[in-house]
């Protein structure tokens, strides 16, 4: 990215995948500026420009270094691999795939079977549910992978991505009222980066006003 140039992150502020590049942006300190996509109005915001931007239709997409990205993960690892500086991801391969395991089940083991999109198809009264049983799913499976990894978050005592990926589906699971308190590793990961100036600043409550109330 050329000095002048501001990355455009177009996001909408409640959605875990914007929240996820958010954080990885304020955590290796890259300037950006919001343009906000609502998802829950597809005839206004999904307009055919956007939709050029993101062929998939959805949030978020990236506009960095004279390019634009699509897909939280593949955006975190261009941020990874071209400001390398701030580490979120260890040396070590074998220690690498044991980041990428965790970001693979919150990323498709999990928000996809409770995204929005999906959740739409199914009768209002199920939506809750449905999501409920999926976050506990995977949860559960968390807690067993971070039991097996001793330090302060996800991967030992350095933050990787795939903190930057729990921190946002711990949002999204507080909405669909799971008691994430009943998931030890995770609620004191979520307590311990909730303070942290990136993810605090990344949290969707900590957007400007003119960001969630976009029409
Ligand atoms: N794999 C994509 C998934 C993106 C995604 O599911 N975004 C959600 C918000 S978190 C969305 O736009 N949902 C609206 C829809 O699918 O209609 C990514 O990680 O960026």
């Amino acid at each position: 990215m050329s000095g002048k140039e501001v990355a455009t992150l177009y996001s909408y502020w409640r959605s875990s995948c914007s929240y996820r590049v958010r954080i990885v942006l304020n955590f290796k300190g890259i300037p950006y500026e919001v343009k906000p996509v609502n998802i829950w109005k597809k005839d206004e915001h999904l307009t055919p420009e956007y939709c050029a931007i993101n062929p998939m239709q959805q949030v978020p997409a990236l506009r960095i270094d004279g390019r634009t990205l699509i897909d939280s993960i593949s955006i975190m690892h261009y941020l990874e691999e071209t400001r390398p500086e701030q580490p979120l991801l260890p040396s070590d391969p074998a220690d690498r795939a044991k980041v990428r395991e965790i970001v693979s089940v919150i990323a498709s083991g999990i928000q996809p079977l409770q995204n929005v999109g999906l959740l739409q198809l199914l009768p209002e009264e199920e939506r809750v549910q449905w999501a409920q049983r999926v976050i506990n799913k995977g949860f559960t499976a968390l807690e067993k992978l971070l039991a097996n990894s001793a330090g302060k978050y996800c991967f030992g005592d350095s933050i990787s991505i795939a903190d930057c990926c729990l921190i946002p589906q711990v949002y999204n699971a507080r909405r669909f009222k799971v008691d994430v308190e009943t998931y030890p590793a995770i609620a004191r990961i979520d307590k311990d980066l909730l303070s942290h100036p990136a993810f605090k600043d990344a949290h969707p409550d900590n957007q400007p006003d003119a960001v969630k109330d976009a029409k």
